[in-house]
């Protein structure tokens, strides 16, 4: 069994490169295990070596050393390979994806407790030929969500602050609403939207949790629909959304379970965000991919801790 640290030096405030180095290297030492560190050398890169190593044929450990955006990465990498399997070592800006663990995320910055812990396989969202671990959003959140990469970069503010920021800027300056066609497993409703968020995880946005019921491994995925509405009700509307609420506001807000949800904009791009990596197009499908992915994690600890 090999195992393999890909790790990205560009997430984060500062570069643990180093000490995901010496991790590594006390493994091999404590355990005589076969380590092998990669570093990241662009976006992207991350998900090409994943692949590479799952492709490869042999059976391999992949511990991703990074934020939200290089676990999602090595997720698509290795997802519906069967000799390969992945953790997280946090290294970024918000984690979000470790928030579902709860307390036992803090045990994921630890090596010594991943190396020989339970797999466990994860659900997957697929979208427009891509895999998303957490939350695949559309319309505003992912807005918000694009604009943090910009205010990041060219501002002090990180996490929930670079978050809070976007989502000033999006709700005084854009459209909060977009003329979609919405099909929930091939039933159509027409209208106007200011989001579709399909949730297999909880958290995104630096700590947001839309559908506090969802869960990782049951097969189930859980779509929040957000009508357009006027500033001031979604004013209101957020910080409900936000704490898993949304229910309190049934005309704007309902949550489905479809398996397949697709999107087709009748105007601008839909701006679609997965994990926190955004792109755009004219029509969206996202489905369910179950069990898609072999994950590993520290004993006892379970990616539904903070489900309700
Ligand atoms: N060598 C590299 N050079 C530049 N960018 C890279 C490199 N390797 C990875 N990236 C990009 O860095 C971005 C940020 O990575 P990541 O999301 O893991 O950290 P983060 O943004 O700090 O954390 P979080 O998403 O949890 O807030 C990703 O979009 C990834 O594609």
């Amino acid at each position: 069994m090999r195992h393999v640290w890909i790790i990205n030096p560009h997430a984060g405030k500062r570069d643990q490169t180093a000490r995901m180095y010496a991790m590594a290297d006390a493994l091999r030492r404590r355990h005589g295990l076969e380590c092998q560190c990669l570093l990241t050398d662009r976006p992207g890169g991350a998900g090409e070596m994943a692949r590479r190593l799952a492709e490869s044929g042999g059976a391999v450990r992949i511990y991703a050393c990074g934020g939200d955006g290089t676990i999602h990465e090595v997720a698509g990498g290795i997802a519906g390979f069967d000799n390969a399997a992945m953790t997280s070592i946090p290294a970024g800006t918000g984690n979000d994806f470790l928030k579902n663990f709860g307390p036992d995320a803090e045990k994921f910055s630890d090596a010594e407790n991943l190396w020989d812990g339970p797999e466990f396989p994860l659900d997957l969202i697929e979208c427009n030929g891509r895999y998303c671990l957490t939350i695949a959003c559309n319309g505003i959140d992912a807005q918000v969500a694009d604009s943090v990469h910009r205010i990041t970069d060219a501002s002090p503010l990180r996490g929930r602050g670079s978050y809070l920021a976007s989502v000033a800027v999006n709700f005084l300056f854009r459209d909060l609403g977009h003329r979609w066609t919405v099909w929930l497993d091939g039933r159509a409703v027409e209208g106007e939207f200011a989001l579709v968020s399909m949730c297999n995880g909880r958290y995104y946005g630096g700590g947001s949790m839309p559908v506090p019921e969802a869960r990782m491994d049951d097969g189930v995925l859980h779509t929040i629909l957000v009508r357009k509405v006027g500033r001031v009700a979604f004013a209101k509307l957020f910080a409900a959304y936000s704490a898993g609420e949304s229910w309190k506001f049934p005309q704007i807000a309902r949550v489905v379970t479809a398996r397949e949800v697709r999107i087709r904009s009748h105007g601008e791009e839909i701006v679609t965000c997965l994990d926190g990596e955004c792109f755009r197009s004219g029509e969206v499908t996202m489905r369910l991919a179950e069990k898609r992915v072999r994950f590993f994690g520290p004993r006892g600890c379970s990616p539904n801790a903070t489900a309700r």
